[in-house]
């Protein structure tokens, strides 16, 4: 280096290191500064990539597990929480973008547990105007004659979990019998399904085991059921509508 600029280490001087320093860019598109760490794959990537990329994916599954025929009736179970909300939003976006020809309808089950399913519910009927997907709303109470408030004060809470979940699945059933759907599709997602193997493996339950990854079941039934979020992280579905608070 000469001694005209007045630096003879062979250093580059701070104020160039700043300029020559690569601004780190999304992994997708090159272009924008990456806004999150993808927890799937760690990549760093811009908010409008992440979008893409994660309805991409789904749409990816829904084709690639042939989900749907078009013309089909579908039920989404909406429990007015985070899993199911962002499934009725992306599944209703992904019908329009890619002319599924699919009939929408939000499916939510009223268990009569006060505090906690009619505050929800309130999200159900948002999502209802906000995606214009017609929801029918079934109870315990028009189905059983009992809320689940009322079954805990005669039974008291031991075991009401069980009994919930078993009144549940019968009414998603049920509800999706009278819209009269060709198939019910779930929020349960890829961290759901690992804790189910988890479950079905303390339990030595080998049977539940080889069934519970399957991405539709209940073919041989009357109301078949899928999980297009089979492969989705919870993680993900927790970031994506922090980044659409605009839609959802
Ligand atoms: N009351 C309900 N009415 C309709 N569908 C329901 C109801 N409860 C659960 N489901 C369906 O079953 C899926 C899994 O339910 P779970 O109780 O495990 O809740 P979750 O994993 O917290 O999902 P979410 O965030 O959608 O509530 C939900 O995503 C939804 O599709």
């Amino acid at each position: 280096m000469s001694r005209e600029n007045g630096n003879d280490n062979n250093e580059t001087p701070p104020s160039s290191q700043k300029t020559t320093t690569k601004k780190q860019l999304c992994c997708r598109c090159n272009q924008r500064r990456p806004a999150l760490k993808r927890p799937k794959t760690l990549e760093q990537i811009c908010k409008e990539c992440f979008y893409e990329v994660f309805e991409e994916e789904i749409h990816c599954v829904i084709v690639e597990n042939r989900l749907f025929k078009a013309g089909e009736r579908i039920a989404i179970g909406a429990s007015g929480g985070k899993d199911s909300t962002v499934l009725a939003y992306v599944l209703s976006e992904l019908n329009r973008r890619h002319s599924y020809g699919l009939d929408l309808f939000l499916l939510s089950i009223d268990e009569g547990i006060t505090g906690y399913r009619d505050d929800s519910l309130e999200t159900v009927k948002r999502n209802e105007i906000q995606y214009g997907l017609p929801l029918k709303v079934v109870s315990y109470k028009d189905l059983y004659g009992w809320t689940m408030d009322e079954i805990v004060k005669m039974i008291g809470l031991k075991n009401n979990c069980t009994f919930c979940g078993v009144f549940r699945r019968q009414a998603l059933d049920r509800g999706a019998a009278l819209l009269k759907v060709d198939k019910l599709v779930t929020g349960h997602n890829a961290d759901d399904i690992a804790e189910t193997v988890l479950l079905n493996i303390l339990r030595g339950d080998i049977a539940r085991l080889g069934r519970c990854t399957a991405i539709t079941t209940g073919e041989d039934g009357p109301i078949p059921r899928c999980k297009p979020f089979k492969y989705t992280y919870e993680k993900e579905i927790v970031i994506y509508p922090c980044n659409l608070n605009s839609h959802l």
